[in-house]
């Protein structure tokens, strides 16, 4: 049974249809992405979610359970919720702010206190240096790791968050990103993710829903939406950033039978430690990454290993990396 459910939601303003018909199913632990130019209705949808907004038609199922069985409030207990205006009480210090909503359900101060002291120390505010300033004494940064820890501190299986990064610069956005996709917390979580940001759907999505004026135009896995695009405006989407995405999707070990078989013997030039390979579920973005930061071997170009099975890695390349690439693409795009 997955864990978030909507079944043909739609919700008019006036006469103008917000979102329509939309459906689909998150299963436990893993995070849909809404993403969409401005105005097609992610937000309206996101908030029919814990009943911030009612929908003219359709369901919303938790856990198999219509999300109309229970009051908003016990609703929205089971569902944290981040939006990028952050929204700290000002006069309330930083652990108090965590605690808000531990502190409603009535849970034990002692339990309370613990708690937020452990969120702080994850989302790297040490609790010595923080628990006590006021948000107005935080950067943009600090205060949405605030937010996020507040929306996790009655550990809710479910959480909704609207552009969650949207208020800060492109390099604090991407490092909080990278520390949010590490985040032990919230590998178990259940996210439903609203952003416009193609390069963030990517990099967190197990599933995008891509929508425009209000309907569903692909609901699938990042790599199929790329892939596969089921209509122009998908493709047309995804144009600009069609290559770095691809980088992203595609894996080493969708590579690997894309690689010459001479690379097996060619042992010699190691310079990303053979004992320390890459594990073929590295996306080529990140290998290539990697073989940026290496010193070419004195006698080739730079080499990573890759996990070919439990026990055999190979070298690589960076052009046999990209030719591989390459290859790959144009055989998943033509299809089996
Ligand atoms: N309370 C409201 N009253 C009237 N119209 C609304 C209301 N909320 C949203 N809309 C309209 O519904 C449509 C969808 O808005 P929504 O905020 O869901 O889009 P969005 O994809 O989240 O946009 P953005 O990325 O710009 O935040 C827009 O045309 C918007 O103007």
């Amino acid at each position: 049974m997955p864990a978030l459910e909507a079944r043909n939601l739609t919700k008019h303003y006036g006469s103008r249809a917000a979102v329509q018909d939309v459906s689909f199913r998150v299963e436990a632990g893993q995070t849909l992405v809404l993403l969409g130019p401005s105005g097609c209705g992610k937000t309206t949808l996101l908030r029919m979610l814990n009943r911030l907004v009612e929908p003219d038609t359709g369901v919303v199922l938790v856990n198999g359970h219509d999300a109309r069985s229970q009051p908003p409030e016990l609703l929205r207990r089971g569902m944290g919720y981040v939006i990028q205006q952050v929204g700290l009480l000002p006069h309330y210090t930083v652990a108090e702010n965590v605690a808000v909503v531990p502190q409603l359900l009535g849970h034990a101060p002692a339990a309370v206190a613990a708690r937020t002291e452990e969120l702080l120390r994850r989302l790297h505010l040490p609790p010595e240096q923080f628990a006590h300033q006021y948000p107005n004494q935080l950067s943009g940064g600090q205060q949405q790791r605030v937010g996020l820890a507040r929306a996790l501190a009655a550990d809710p299986p479910i959480i909704l968050l609207d552009e969650p990064f949207g208020a800060l610069d492109p390099i604090t956005r991407a490092s909080i990103r990278r520390e949010f996709r590490e985040l032990p917390e919230l590998r178990r979580k259940t996210m439903v993710l609203v952003t416009h940001d193609v390069t963030e759907a990517f990099e967190l999505a197990d599933q995008i829903l891509l929508l425009d004026a209000g309907r569903v135009q692909q609901l699938g896995p990042p790599r199929e939406l790329l892939l596969r695009p089921a209509n122009n405006f998908v493709r047309r989407f995804f144009g600009a950033d069609q290559l770095a995405l691809q980088l992203r999707v595609l894996r080493l070990a969708d590579i690997l039978c894309e690689l010459p078989d001479n690379e097996y013997f060619q042992p010699s030039s190691i310079s990303y430690s053979v004992n320390n390979p890459l594990p073929s579920t590295a996306s080529i973005h990140d290998t290539l990454e990697k073989l940026s930061h290496i010193p070419a071997p004195a006698s080739g170009e730079p080499t990573v290993w890759v996990q070919v099975s439990k026990s055999t890695a190979r070298p690589l390349t960076y052009p046999t990396l990209m030719t591989a690439f390459g290859r790959a693409i144009r055989r998943l795009r033509e299809g089996p």
